[in-house]
Parts: C-alpha cells; sequence; structure tokens
C-alpha cells in the first residue's frame, strides 16, 4: 500500500531551519524499519514565512504563542519552531532571546558574556509546537542537546554554530561537522523526532 505523505505546513523565516528539517525527515525515513528504501517521508514540509510576533517568557510560552499566531493568519494546522541557547553560567538565559544577542553582539561577544564565570556549559533547546488549527492549543515538542560556548571555529553559515561545542561532537563545533553529524544529535533532530512520532500515531 502506498500512503502520499501529509503535508504539513511550517511558518518560518529561516531558511537554514527549513533545510534542516527537511533533511531531518529524509533521514529518518531511510533509516527507520520500513523495509521500503523508495519510501517516501511520513510526512512532508511547505513552509510559509510570516512575520509573527514573539512575546518573552519561557521557551514553552514563546513557542506557543507563536504557533497560535501562525495558525490564525493561516488558518489552518501549522508548525513553528523557537531555538533557545541557554548558557548554565547566566541561569538559562539568553534562552529564547538568543537571536537579539546573537545580533547585538555577535559571536565573540556571546564568549565574552561568559568572560567573568567558570562554567562555559550550554543546553541548545529546540521547541516544536504544533497547532491544530486557529482556536485550538499548541502542543509542544522539545529537543535538547548539552554542549559548551567555545570560541568560533568552522564556517558561520547558521546562526551560532560555530560557538557550540556539542558533547557528543567529537570536539567539533556545530559549524564544523557535516550537516549529516549534526542532525543525528541536534535539539532539532531529538524534537522533530517527538513532532514526527505523534503525527504518525494521529494518522492511524
Ligand atoms: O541549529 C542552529 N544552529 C545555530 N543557530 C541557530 C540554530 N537554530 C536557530 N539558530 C539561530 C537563528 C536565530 O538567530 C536564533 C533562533 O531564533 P528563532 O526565533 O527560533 O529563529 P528565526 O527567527 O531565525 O526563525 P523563525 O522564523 O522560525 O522564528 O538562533
Ligand atoms: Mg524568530
Amino acid at each position: 500500500m502506498t500512503t502520499s505523505p501529509r503535508t504539513i505546513l511550517f511558518v518560518t523565516g529561516n531558511a537554514n531551519k527549513l533545510k534542516e528539517v527537511r533533511a531531518i525527515l529524509l533521514s529518518s525515513t531511510q533509516h527507520s524499519e520500513n523495509p521500503n528504501p523508495a519510501a517516501t517521508p511520513s510526512f512532508s514540509v511547505e513552509s510559509q514565512d510570516l512575520d509573527v510576533p514573539e512575546v518573552q517568557g519561557t521557551t514553552e510560552e514563546v513557542a506557543k504563542a507563536k504557533c497560535k499566531a501562525a495558525a490564525e493568519i493561516v488558518g489552518g494546522p501549522c508548525i513553528t519552531e523557537d531555538t533557545a541557547l541557554a548558557f548554565e553560567a547566566l541561569g538559562g538565559l539568553p534562552g529564547p532571546y538568543i537571536k537579539c544577542f546573537l545580533k547585538a553582539v555577535g559571536l565573540e561577544g556571546l564568549n565574552n558574556m561568559l568572560a567573568g564565570f567558570p562554567s562555559k556549559r550550554a543546553t541548545a533547546i529546540c521547541t516544536f509546537a504544533y497547532s491544530a488549527g486557529p482556536g485550538t492549543e499548541p502542543l509542544i515538542f522539545e529537543g535538547r542537546t548539552e554542549g559548551k560556548i567555545v570560541p568560533a571555529r568552522g564556517p558561520a553559515h547558521f546562526g551560532w554554530d560555530p560557538v557550540f561545542e556539542p558533547d557528543e561532537g567529537e570536539g567539533k563545533t556545530y559549524a564544523e561537522m557535516d550537516g549529516v553529524a549534526k542532525n543525528k544529535i541536534s535539539h532539532r533532530y531529538r524534537a522533530l523526532d517527538k513532532l514526527r512520532k505523534y503525527l504518525l500515531e494521529q494518522k492511524q
């Protein structure tokens, strides 16, 4: 039996996120127990770039509010994704505000912010939110990857990738790892895996 993939609308303005999400879904299909190697992913992703207001709060509050607003605008089901980078020494900040911090102080500034602290530990947190449509409460799927903040190494193609060295990255920063390696251990992979499993269960 062939089933056509269900299409999910991913509301994001970030092309790198979209690229990783598509790559992760494709590889999880190839590695699944499905005996058919030509199997299509269980769901495919379309994207829409909308400027949705992002509120202040915990990663979960920010993610839920963004998804709710996106569902109202698109008038149907959608997913959104928020990425946070939480510094242990700063009690979890910048957390969901990492985008503003990165823009304001740059990669070097992120390092300098930790200069007076012994701990350089940081957690990359990805929060997917899924709304079944306007007026419904979004569901949250979170993935975390532990690591530390280091002076930038590797190509600066995607956000703070050059300054985050995950514990499972064999000494490499996210930016020094190839896409396949990053997508095996990343905060985004872990969150998306939970969302994928939820959506598969919904289908049956
Ligand atoms: O895996 C990643 N590796 C490195 N940097 C990353 C990653 N994932 C997000 N980032 C950056 C992008 C933005 O500076 C901030 C998250 O902010 P965030 O609001 O979630 O993303 P965004 O505004 O770019 O896209 P969106 O339209 O989906 O909200 O961290
Ligand atoms: Mg954003």
